[in-house]
């Protein structure tokens, strides 16, 4: 395996499957390491993202990368003779696609909102607010088979990592997919068709035990 390059991940995490993917479509090879984190943090996690001790964190050489989203712009840019790359040439098309990965965050936030906490008001408010993000999503798809025109690439790999976990966000909320961003549903489809997707993704049962665990573990009824 490659000392090179350690991802430092956790096995349901959406925020690592995106790196998991990059370097899947990349074709880097890397070594995965499972993280503890409800429990005791390593030292090396410690040592490694010491501001928000949070995986995933890329080790290259030994030297830390944090962040999720600052990883695939990472690895396009430290390892430009991959397989292929994730963002577009063009500057402006770049910035646009850092915009929508980063907007895409919202879908977790706001789910783990639905699950967590105990307000009914709170519940709802952040509901409204992830039918709206889930709306923008669709509509910046739009008509287009990926995110990323006519191929899958980074905003794709930042959006599809959240899938699994919309049943159950759906069900805590109440709303539908179906109903709400159609054309996001069929692209989730799609983009779960890939070899990188496929592999990295756990399915929405599995990811529904975990957060069924995650309220126990955090005493919420
Ligand atoms: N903005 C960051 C979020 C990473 C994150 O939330 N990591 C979680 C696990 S996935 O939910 C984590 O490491 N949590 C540990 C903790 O909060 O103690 C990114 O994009 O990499």
């Amino acid at each position: 395996d490659n000392k090179d390059l350690v991802l430092l991940d956790f096995w349901v995490s959406p925020f690592g499957q995106r790196c998991r993917i990059a370097l899947a479509e990349k074709g880097i090879p890397y070594e995965y390491s499972e993280q503890e984190l409800l429990g005791t943090k390593s030292d090396l996690l410690l040592r490694s993202n010491p501001v928000h001790k949070k995986i995933p964190v890329l080790l290259h050489a030994g030297r830390p990368v944090c962040e999720s989203l600052v990883i695939l712009n990472y690895l396009d840019e430290a390892f430009p003779s991959a397989a292929r790359s994730l963002l577009p040439s063009d500057p402006y098309a770049r910035a646009r696609a850092r915009f929508w990965a980063a907007y895409s965050d919202k879908v977790y936030e706001l789910g783990t909102k639905l699950w967590k906490l105990r307000g009914e008001e709170e519940r709802a408010q952040a509901r409204d607010e992830l039918v709206q993000v889930l709306r923008n999503l669709d509509g910046e798809l739009g008509d287009k088979e990926f995110f990323g025109g006519g191929e899958f690439a980074f905003v794709d790999v930042a959006v599809v990592t959240f899938m699994p976990w919309l049943p159950s966000y759906e069900r805590y909320g109440g709303f539908t997919v179906k109903e709400t961003a159609p054309r996001l549903a069929a692209w989730a489809r799609r983009c779960g068709e890939r070899e990188s997707v496929a592999k990295s993704l756990h399915s929405p049962e599995k990811v529904d035990e975990f957060i069924t665990m995650l309220k126990k573990f955090y005493g919420i009824e």
